[in-house]
C-alpha cells in the first residue's frame, strides 16, 4: 500500500505520516521545503517523540520524499499508482496542491481502486474544500471522467505538534495524544485500513466539537498569552487571568455543542478538562506565537471563534467571553506573521463595520455584527 502525503510539516511528520507508516504504507512525502526533502531522503528513519504521560519514542521507516515544487512529474507519478493521498499543508494551501492531484487522477489507469483523498487540516470540511479545488482546476468533461478515480473523505485531525527545535533535524516531538476521525460514507464497504484512525457516520459533531473546543481554547490561550508577554503555552496557562478567559469561552462553546449536536453536557466536561490538561502539558515546548499564527484565518467565518460566536447570536446564547477572546485577537501583533502584519494594518486602514465584514465575513444584518463592531471600535480607541 502506497499514501502520498502533501506537507511533510508537524502533522506531516508527527501524526499523519507516523499513522499511515504504522498502518502499514509506504509513505510518500511531497513538500516544497527542499532542505527539509533532502534531509528526509537522506536518512533511512526518523522518530516521533511522544511527550507527557505515557510517552515513548516512535521510529518511522520505508519512506521516500520527493520535492513538489521542482519534481512535479515525479509526485504525479506516484499519485498515479498510490492508495491514498493525504494533506497538511493549511487549509490555504490546499488550492495549489490540487492541480497536481487532478492530473494524476487524469493519469490514473481506471482498472485501480479509487484514490482515497483525504485533507488533515483544522477546517470543516476541508476535503470537499479541496476537491472542489482539483474540480475546479479541469473542465467538466475532465472532472466527469476524473470523479469516479478518487473518493475525497473528511476527517478531523487533533494532536498538538509544536514548532520544532532546528536541531532536532527531522525528528518531531509530539504530546502523546492523538485523535484522527474520518467520514465513513464516502467509503462504503471500501474503507481504508488505518488502525490509527476512527471511522464514523457523521464527522460534523466530530469536526466541530474538535474545532470549537480544542481549537478556540487553544487560541484563546496564545491570544491572551501574547497579551500578558507571556511565550510559552503552558506558563500561559498557569497565568489566572488566561487560564479564566480560556474556560470562559469553553463554556460558551460547550453551551453551543450540547445545543446543537446533543452531546452530553458532562462528557463534554469530561473532554473540555482533558484539553486544558493538554494545553497544560509542560514537556510541549509550544509558543503563544505558533498557536495564534495566520489570526485572519482563526477570525474567519466559519472558524473558531466567528463560527461559535455568530451561532450562539442567533441562538440567543451568551458569547461575551468569544467577543472579548477576539478582541485580544485583535492585539495580537507578530512581526514575521504574515496575517498578522496584514490585520495590523487593515486594523489603520478600515473603519470598524468595513473591518468586521472583511476579516469576519459576517453581513451588517447578522445578529453578531454590531457586537464584533463594539469590539473592534474598542480595540482601536
Ligand atoms: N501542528 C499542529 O498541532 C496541528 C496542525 N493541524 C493542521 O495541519 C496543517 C499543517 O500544520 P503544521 O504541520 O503544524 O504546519 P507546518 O508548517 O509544520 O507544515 C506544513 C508543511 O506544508 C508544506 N507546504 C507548504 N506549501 C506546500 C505545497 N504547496 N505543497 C506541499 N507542501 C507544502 C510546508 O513546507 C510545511 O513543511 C494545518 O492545516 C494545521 O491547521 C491540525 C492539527 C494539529
Ligand atoms: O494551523 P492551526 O489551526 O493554528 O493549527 C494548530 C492547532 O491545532 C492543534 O494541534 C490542535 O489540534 C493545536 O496545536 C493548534 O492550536
Amino acid at each position: 500500500m502506497k499514501a502520498v502525503h502533501f506537507g511533510a510539516g508537524n502533522i506531516g511528520r508527527g501524526f499523519v505520516g507516523l499513522l499511515l507508516h504504522d498502518a502499514g504504507y509506504e509513505v510518500v512525502f511531497a513538500d516544497v521545503n527542499a532542505e527539509l526533502i533532502d534531509a528526509l531522503n537522506r536518512a533511512p528513519s526518523y522518530q516521533v517523540h511522544e511527550v507527557g504521560d505515557g510517552g515513548g519514542v516512535r521510529t518511522v521507516t520505508g519512506y521516500r520524499a520527493i520535492n513538489s515544487a521542482s519534481s512535479e512529474n515525479e509526485l504525479i507519478a506516484e499519485i498515479q499508482t498510490a492508495d491514498v493521498v493525504t494533506t497538511a499543508v493549511g487549509p490555504n494551501i490546499l488550492r495549489f496542491v490540487a492541480p497536481v492531484i487532478a492530473r494524476a487522477l487524469a493519469l490514473r489507469d481506471s482498472g485501480l481502486p479509487p484514490l482515497v483523498v483525504m485533507a488533515c487540516e483544522n477546517a470543516i470540511n476541508a476535503t470537499d474544500l479541496l476537491k472542489t479545488e482539483v474540480q475546479s482546476s479541469v473542465g467538466p468533461d475532465e472532472w466527469e471522467a476524473i470523479a469516479p478515480r478518487a473518493i475525497f473523505a473528511n476527517t478531523a485531525v487533533d494532536r498538538i505538534v509544536p514548532g520544532q527545535d532546528p536541531a532536532a533535524g527531522i525528528d518531531v516531538t509530539v504530546e502523546t495524544f492523538y485523535e484522527w476521525v474520518i467520514e465513513s460514507p464516502p467509503f462504503g464497504d471500501a474503507r481504508p485500513e488505518i488502525p490509527g484512525a476512527t471511522f464514523v457516520d457523521a464527522l460534523g459533531p466530530y469536526i466541530e466539537r474538535k474545532l470549537f473546543t480544542v481549537n478556540t481554547g487553544h487560541a484563546t490561550a496564545a491570544y491572551y498569552g501574547f497579551a500578558a508577554g507571556i511565550d510559552r503555552i503552558s506558563d500561559a496557562l498557569a497565568a489566572p487571568r488566561v487560564a479564566d478567559a480560556v474556560r470562559a469561552v469553553l463554556e460558551e462553546t460547550s453551551a453551543l455543542l450540547v445545543a446543537k449536536h446533543g452531546i452530553d453536557p458532562d462528557v463534554q466536561r469530561v473532554y473540555r478538562e482533558k484539553i486544558l490538561g493538554r494545553f497544560a502539558n509542560p514537556h510541549l515546548p509550544d509558543t503563544v506565537q505558533r498557536v495564534g499564527r495566520q489570526p485572519l484565518r482563526k477570525l474567519s467565518r466559519n472558524e473558531r471563534f466567528i463560527g461559535p460566536a455568530a451561532e450562539l447570536a442567533e441562538r440567543g446564547i451568551p458569547r461575551t467571553a468569544l467577543l472579548d477572546a477576539v478582541g485580544t485577537a485583535l492585539r495580537f501583533d507578530v512581526a514575521d506573521d504574515e496575517q498578522s502584519v496584514e490585520m495590523r494594518s487593515l486594523l489603520v486602514e478600515l473603519d470598524a463595520p468595513a473591518f468586521v465584514e472583511r476579516v469576519t465575513g459576517l453581513a451588517p444584518g447578522h445578529p453578531l455584527f454590531s457586537e464584533l463592531v463594539a469590539v473592534v471600535s474598542t480595540s482601536r480607541a
